[in-house]
Order: C-alpha cells, then sequence, then structure tokens
C-alpha cells in the first residue's frame, strides 16, 4: 500500500495542467452502454476510479481500450448484471443502471455500500426510474429494475431532502434518451459535470435541452449511436491546487481549466485574502498566498454554490489562517473525517452537526496521518505542504481514487513530495 511523505516547507511556484473530471468521465463512461456503435472519449484521467468503471464495462461484456488518457468503448453485446464483486469498490458504479435498464429492459445492480462521508441512499435513482415504467425490487442487496414494454417519458422531480441528486440526474437522463416520448426532470442538478454527461448523450444523437439548470427536458429517440467527445477539466483537482498555492504559493498557474466552473472557489478565496487571476479567455489562472490571510466562512450548496468535494481542503487552508473561520456542509453533514486527523496535526477544530469550527493557529506541525476518503486525503496534503517537519500519509488509494499523479504534479510545482511503496 503506498504512502505519501510530504516534508513541509517548500514554497511553491510554477505551472501544471489540470487533468479531465473524474467526476464527468464516470458517468460518460456508463453512457457507452446505450449503444452497440464505437464511442471514443478523451481526456479521462488516469485515476482508479475510471480504471473501476473501465473495468465494470468490461465485465459486463463491452470491448474497451484504453491509451493514454482516450477510452474507446464498443458494448455491442452486454449482460444486464452489474453484481457486488463489481460495483462494491466505487459507489458512481451505480450510474450504469440508467443505461442498463434503457438498453436491456432490465438490470440487476448491487446497492452501493455506506461511505465514509455519510449515508449515500439511492432511493431518488429508483424512484426517478420507476417514475419512467420500470418496476423496482430489492433483492439479495441488489436493485432489480424492469421495464419489459419499455420506458415512457413523464416528469420525475429528483429533489431529495438535502436538495438534488447529481448521479441520480444523471441516471434519470441517461434512460430518458431511450423512453418514448418526452421526459422532464424537475430539481434536476445543475453540476457542470451533468452538462458535460447530456452534450456527450446530444453527440450520441439524444435530445436534452436545459442540462445546467434546475429544468431539464429529454425527448426520446428510439436509437443512439458511437461518438468522440473531451471531458471537461476536472474543477475539483484546480480548486485543490488553487487552495495548495493559497497555502504555501507564490505563484502557481494552473492550464486548461474554465473559469466558470471555478466562481464559488475563487470567491472564497479572495474573501479568505488570496489573489486568483485568470487569463482573458479564462481557461487558466495564477494564484498568489496573500500578505494578510483572513477567516472566512463556506457554507456548501449545490452548484453553483460552494462544492461538497472542495470542503475539506478548505478545511486545511483555514487550519492555519489567522482567527476563526466556519465550514458548513449541507450536503453531507458527516463529512468532517478529515478533521480529527487535523487535529493530530495540532489544528484546532470543533466538529458539531454538520459544522466545523477552526480557529487558526501559527503552524502546524508533521504526524503519521491516515486519509480517510478522497478529499481528506487531499486536506491532509495539503496541510502538511506547510506544516513543520514530515507528514507521512498513508492509505493513499483514496487519493489515487480521483488526483491523477498527485505527486508529480506537487513535485513539479517544487513540493518535496515521495511516494512510497510499502
Ligand atoms: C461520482 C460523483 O459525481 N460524485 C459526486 C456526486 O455524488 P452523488 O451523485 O452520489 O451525490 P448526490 O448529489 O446524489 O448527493 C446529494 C445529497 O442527496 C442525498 N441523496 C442522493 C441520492 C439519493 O437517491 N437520495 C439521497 O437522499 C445524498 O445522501 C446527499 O446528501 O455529487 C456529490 C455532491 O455534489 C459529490 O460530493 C460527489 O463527488
Ligand atoms: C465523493 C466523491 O466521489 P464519490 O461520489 O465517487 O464517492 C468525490 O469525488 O469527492
Amino acid at each position: 500500500m503506498d504512502k505519501l511523505i510530504v516534508h513541509g516547507g517548500t514554497p511553491i511556484h510554477g505551472a501544471i495542467t489540470i487533468s479531465g473530471s473524474k467526476n464527468a468521465s464516470l458517468p460518460i463512461l456508463a453512457a457507452t452502454l446505450l449503444t452497440d456503435e464505437d464511442c471514443v472519449i478523451r481526456r479521462v484521467p488516469d485515476v482508479s476510479d475510471t480504471n473501476y468503471m473501465v473495468q465494470i464495462l468490461t465485465a459486463l461484456g463491452a470491448d474497451v481500450e484504453r491509451f493514454s488518457g482516450t477510452v474507446r468503448v464498443t458494448a455491442a453485446d452486454i449482460s444486464d448484471t452489474a453484481d457486488y464483486e463489481i460495483v462494491r469498490r466505487m459507489r458512481a458504479s451505480v450510474c450504469v443502471m440508467g443505461p442498463l435498464l434503457a438498453r436491456k429492459g432490465r438490470c440487476v445492480v448491487a446497492l452501493p455500500g455506506g461511505c465514509v462521508i455519510g449515508d449515500r441512499p439511492v432511493d431518488l435513482h429508483v424512484r426517478g426510474l420507476e417514475g419512467l415504467g420500470a418496476k423496482a425490487e430489492i433483492e439479495g442487496g441488489n436493485v432489480v429494475l424492469s421495464a419489459p414494454d419499455g420506458l415512457k417519458g413523464a416528469t420525475i422531480d429528483l429533489c431529495g431532502p438535502m436538495g438534488p441528486t447529481v448521479l441520480g440526474t444523471d441516471n434519470v437522463m441517461m434512460a430518458a434518451t431511450l423512453a418514448e416520448g418526452i421526459t422532464t426532470i424537475t430539481s434536476a442538478a445543475c453540476e457542470p459535470e451533468v452538462v458535460d454527461l447530456a452534450d456527450f448523450l446530444n453527440a450520441m444523437g439524444a435530445k436534452i435541452r436545459g442540462a445546467g439548470t434546475p429544468v431539464i427536458t429529454i425527448e426520446g429517440v428510439a436509437k443512439l449511436k458511437g461518438c468522440v467527445h473531451n471531458v471537461i477539466p476536472d474543477r475539483i483537482e484546480a480548486g485543490t491546487f488553487m487552495v495548495a498555492a493559497a497555502l504555501a504559493g507564490e505563484g502557481v498557474t494552473l492550464r486548461r481549466i474554465r473559469h466558470e466552473h471555478l466562481t464559488a472557489i475563487t470567491q472564497a478565496l479572495r474573501k479568505a485574502g488570496h489573489q486568483v487571476h485568470f487569463n482573458d479567455v479564462g481557461d487558466a489562472c495564477t494564484v498568489h498566498r496573500g500578505d494578510n490571510p483572513m477567516p472566512a466562512e463556506i457554507v456548501t450548496e449545490p452548484y453553483p454554490g460552494y462544492p461538497t468535494d472542495m470542503q475539506a481542503q478548505m478545511s486545511a487552508l483555514f487550519a492555519t489562517t489567522p482567527g476563526t473561520s466556519m465550514v458548513v456542509d449541507t450536503i453531507f453533514p458527516q463529512r468532517f473525517m478529515h478533521c480529527a486527523e487535523l487535529k493530530r496535526m495540532g489544528a484546532d477544530i470543533q466538529v458539531s452537526e454538520g459544522k466545523a469550527v477552526i480557529k487558526g493557529v501559527e503552524q502546524l506541525s508533521a504526524a503519521p496521518v491516515m486519509a480517510s476518503d478522497l478529499r481528506a486525503s487531499a486536506a491532509l496534503v495539503l496541510a502538511a505542504l506547510t506544516a513543520k517537519g514530515s507528514t507521512e500519509i498513508r492509505r493513499l488509494y483514496h487519493i489515487d481514487r480521483g488526483y491523477e499523479h498527485i505527486d508529480e504534479k506537487l513535485q513539479a510545482l517544487g513540493a518535496h513530495v515521495e511516494r512510497v511503496r510499502e
């Protein structure tokens, strides 16, 4: 199992290129199951989650080739069953449900387990697919969906207790592309990854309007075709490096970003006293640590609000920002596992009921720490960049789920970081 050793205290500077989005790639890869023709997807990040999705597609019978960021999928003859062995390692495997149901008229998909960031039910996914006419049963830990006479367009509201659902919107949108008639999704998630999936589906011949707004309309078509698609840049990877620059940066430039996807993160960093400058076309930005960092408050919200996937990283920044900052997670109120590890590095954080109150200390000190989930591990890496001494971050497989070559990118910026294979 790999661990990362971060020798703190070296300023970072220079330029790196942001990879394609993990969270856009996963549903797009699943959507290739909707056609028997060739799909070519470019800028798929080389991270373990996209590798799992490739394994899932292969286990379902698709022919998949992967070469330097490009994945070619031909799902000519596929099975309708994704069992627990295949899906258990990644929650996002739930997004094969919509495509399999639409293509095969039936699917059996193992329910994903719980998750350290909180309870993650799929009731809205199932309710949405039932709204399109599927019958659903839970049998032996699997969701069994069937629609022998095909799916029928309908109006589906996807608002849950915590607001819209991203992968739930993806699942219903994918299934509705091959349903008879018109589907209207209300309370749809507006995340850029949903828009990228809709762009991919439209390139396959789907008729989707309104993606990126709370109301998405899908006119069903009889068949989808193959296409070529470039995945959008990963706004969470970009945000993570923006925070790294605010912590330890003497001018860090991020290339191949989309400035419009980074508004909430940029506002939060500027409020905390750091400088963010975009180039004229908005595909690169440079971040400098401010001379007078200030405490701030962030509240996670569905897009375009501040993303929950950037909450842990900002907590790491606030850990050494003078004054008292506050972080509230309204989407995953239990997503504060990183705080216990940051406290082991000397942070002053009180967590209660979905909220962390963080009193900035002058400097953190290195400690052996344990990554608990993807973004928590990113937060520990960030905290270690300015901590006194060498921090060992264990269970690196969490970070490898979603950050492409993070050690190499940090090294390219001058950080003293080493991956140790045990
Ligand atoms: C692979 C991927 O893209 N993952 C992202 C996606 O996860 P994912 O799509 O799984 O997250 P959701 O948007 O569905 O979750 C939002 C909220 O709705 C609740 N909920 C969700 C589904 C459901 O059927 N019932 C229900 O109650 C969840 O528990 C949570 O409180 O969006 C999350 C919220 O931006 C991000 O943190 C994840 O990184
Ligand atoms: C929580 C995340 O991913 P997943 O939904 O796949 O767990 C994430 O990308 O931060």
